[in-house]
């Protein structure tokens, strides 16, 4: 356990060995295998591996673990107060792999709680990969589990309407059966799900872990055991996180917490300023604060996100630079209409992931857009 605070670990995680190196910045090693002249040993570690050890020893192989991606999964482990993480090419490819390991359990039964991330609905409604979901509020999750259950899973923040659960009362309700917490909105800097009962936290870390939109990724924590099969998944299934993007994702948690801080402020000050548009008829805004603003508007929806200057129109989130979009025809459009409105989707939601800058430009463009789509 570290004697420092969590914003200095956040600085620091990952890198405690690079002065004894005589590094500054961490090494990014791009080798697809690690040659031995050991056959017998590295035939020894490629069955461990494909167990889901990894004693931080040569990976044999690219797929099968690295070195900078590891320097990743331990910071970032370390910043969730998990055992260990695993990181995978996408937010999808994690919880693609998190679903695979407990069908392989023969636990493939899942309960999901709306809303989610539209792909994430989409993968569990149509048992893609062999799971079947019964779909409960926080309250009725508990009792829609069965004999068969292996996972419950969640959003908090949830995308896009901001709701929020109450991890610990769900937690507690549904033990033993796991809870995952997609804590994509929140990061690390505004809640730690583990603290709170939750047995794994998912990132699309290709949104405020990587905070550039330059580099895409997915990680878990969690427990050791639960590291270990999300590993034998990824070992045969290959999602494995590129190390330039390992790189990318670990420099980008030295700034994580400056980032969430300063955006959220901006956040919340726009938060207020559209509750009192007169284009606004509903504002979402968690209570534990964020980046993240959604709205109603009784403007049009898709013109409005057309007319922004200032803003980017494009999904994803977690930038430094502001971002826009129509929920029903992207991020959830793949959700039919039906389970949209059971999710409390509104086809007259707007979400805005909010950036670093300056508020007042942020609003103008608003205003003029709202003005713009006015009808
Ligand atoms: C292709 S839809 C987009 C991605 C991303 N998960 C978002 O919510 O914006």
């Amino acid at each position: 356990m570290s004697l420092h605070s969590w914003t200095t670990r956040a600085v620091h995680a990952g890198k405690d060995d690079l002065a004894a190196l005589g590094l500054h910045a961490p090494p990014i090693d791009l080798s697809t295998t690690y040659p031995s002249h050991d056959v017998v040993g590295e035939a020894t570690r490629l069955d461990e591996f494909a167990e889901g050890h990894d004693d931080g020893g040569p990976p044999v192989y690219g797929r099968v673990a690295n070195p900078t991606v590891r320097r990743f999964e331990n910071a970032l482990a370390e910043l969730e107060g998990a055992e260990a993480a695993v990181a995978f090419s996408t937010g999808m490819a994690a919880l693609s792999a998190c679903l695979l390991a407990q069908v392989a359990a023969g636990r493939s039964h899942v309960v999901g709680v709306r809303p989610l991330y539209g792909t994430t609905d989409h993968l569990l409604d149509s048992g893609l990969l062999g799971t079947s979901v019964t779909w409960a509020s926080p309250e009725d999750a508990a009792s829609a589990i069965t004999g068969r259950t292996g996972l419950v899973v969640v959003e908090t923040p949830a995308n896009p309407t901001l709701d929020e659960v109450d991890l610990r009362a769900l937690t507690d309700a549904c033990a033993p059966v796991p809870v995952l917490v997609d804590s994509t909105f929140a990061t690390p800097v505004l809640q730690h799900p583990l603290e709170q009962g939750a047995a794994m936290v998912l990132h699309s870390a290709t949104k405020y872990l990587g905070g550039h939109g330059d580099v895409m990724g997915g990680v878990v924590a969690c427990g050791e055991d639960m590291a270990r099969s999300l590993r034998q998944i990824r070992f045969v299934t290959g999602a494995m996180l590129h190390p330039m993007a390992g790189y990318e994702l670990l420099r980008g948690l030295s700034t994580l917490a400056v980032r969430v801080h300063g955006a959220s402020a901006t956040a919340a000050e726009l938060a207020r300023r559209l509750a009192d548009h007169p284009g606004v008829t509903r504002v979402h805004y968690p209570s534990i604060g964020g980046a993240m603003v959604s709205f109603e508007t009784s403007a049009d929806p898709v013109t409005l996100v057309s007319a922004v200057r200032l803003i980017t129109p494009a999904v994803s989130l977690g930038s430094v630079d502001s971002l826009i979009q129509h929920p029903a025809s992207l991020t959830h459009r793949i959700m039919d209409e039906v389970s949209r409105k059971e999710a409390g989707i509104s086809p007259d939601l707007v979400r805005l992931s909010v950036g670093l800058e300056d508020v007042e430009d942020l609003w103008g463009d608003l205003d003029q857009a709202l003005a713009h789509a006015a009808r």
